[in-house]
């Protein structure tokens, strides 16, 4: 079954008398286990479409399908218990955690409010969370703010997965991090997508961060998707001119072999 689709979503903003349509008629699908790589310049509508996808934002038209419920329509205890099956990773998680919070606490939230395990064994949880992102469990006694840029982003992932979801959505997750930071971090995100069967909304402007990741590739601009397709083909055959744009901006992406995920869906 389909996790995700997203059906003719649009979101308009007027700011200083001026109409901007934001996300404009967007259908597009994603698998179990798969990861839709969204791509398009600053101010294409990729992080409007994945705030609409997270509730943050209200959608003016358009359907989102999420494990056969109609997910824009969910409130309250229903959309509670949702929520569980659908995380976000930010690029400035200093920005999404109140800085002076433990590790731990960030960690406990998400077990906590979602009943995931019994207050008794969360600390155990914990230990277990930090260990699969590779962080030794006396981080936990760390506030937020004592630890580096690519160790946040591993805390981040952690307390996504605390949640056992299906879908996590990653909005520029990666973009701050130095480039072997980036790769190992990216490297984590495969393995734990093979291991849980979760799949990636993966927003970024870098078609090189995506091309490492993403099954199929969704190209945006100006609020339109213009292009879909298999990560290969949109890289080597790019059909619009946005997507030759972005792929003309980053240098040796069409000359170095293609990579991509090591698993198909
Ligand atoms: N709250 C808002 N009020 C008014 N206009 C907005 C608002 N949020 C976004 N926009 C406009 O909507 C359009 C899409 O913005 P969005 O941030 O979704 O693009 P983006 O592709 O994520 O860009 P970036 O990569 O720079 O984050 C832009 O023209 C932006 O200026």
């Amino acid at each position: 079954m389909t996790l995700l689709a997203i059906e003719n979503l649009s979101k308009r903003f007027s700011s200083g008398g001026r109409e901007v349509a934001a996300v404009n008629d967007v259908s597009l699908t994603l698998e179990p286990g798969e990861t839709l790589g969204l791509v398009g310049a600053s101010g294409s509508g990729k992080s409007t479409l994945a705030r609409i996808l997270m509730q943050l934002l209200p959608a003016d038209a358009g359907c989102i399908r999420f494990e056969g419920e109609d997910w824009l329509t969910l409130s309250g205890a229903d959309l509670r218990r949702r929520r569980a099956r659908m995380q976000m990773v930010f690029q400035d998680v200093l920005g999404a955690f109140n800085p002076r919070a433990t590790v731990a606490s960030v960690l406990d939230d998400p077990l906590r409010i979602h009943d995931i395990v019994p207050k008794a064994e969360r600390t155990r949880e914990i230990a277990a969370l930090l260990d699969r992102v590779g962080l030794p469990a006396n981080y936990a006694e760390r506030s937020i703010r004592e630890v580096s840029g690519g160790q946040r982003q591993r805390i981040a992932i952690a307390r996504a997965i605390a949640t056992k979801p299906s879908l996590i959505v990653l909005d520029e997750a990666v973009s701050a991090l130095d480039v072997s930071i980036r790769s190992k971090i990216l490297e984590l995100l495969v393995e734990l997508q093979e291991e849980r069967v979760i799949s990636y909304l993966f927003v970024s402007h870098d078609l090189a961060v995506l091309r490492a990741v993403s099954h199929r590739i969704a190209v945006m601009e100006t609020g339109r998707l213009v292009e879909t397709g298999p990560m290969r083909q949109v890289i080597e055959n790019p059909q619009s001119s946005a997507a030759r744009a972005l792929i003309g901006a980053v240098p040796r992406l069409v000359t170095e072999p293609t990579e991509g995920p090591s698993h198909d869906v």
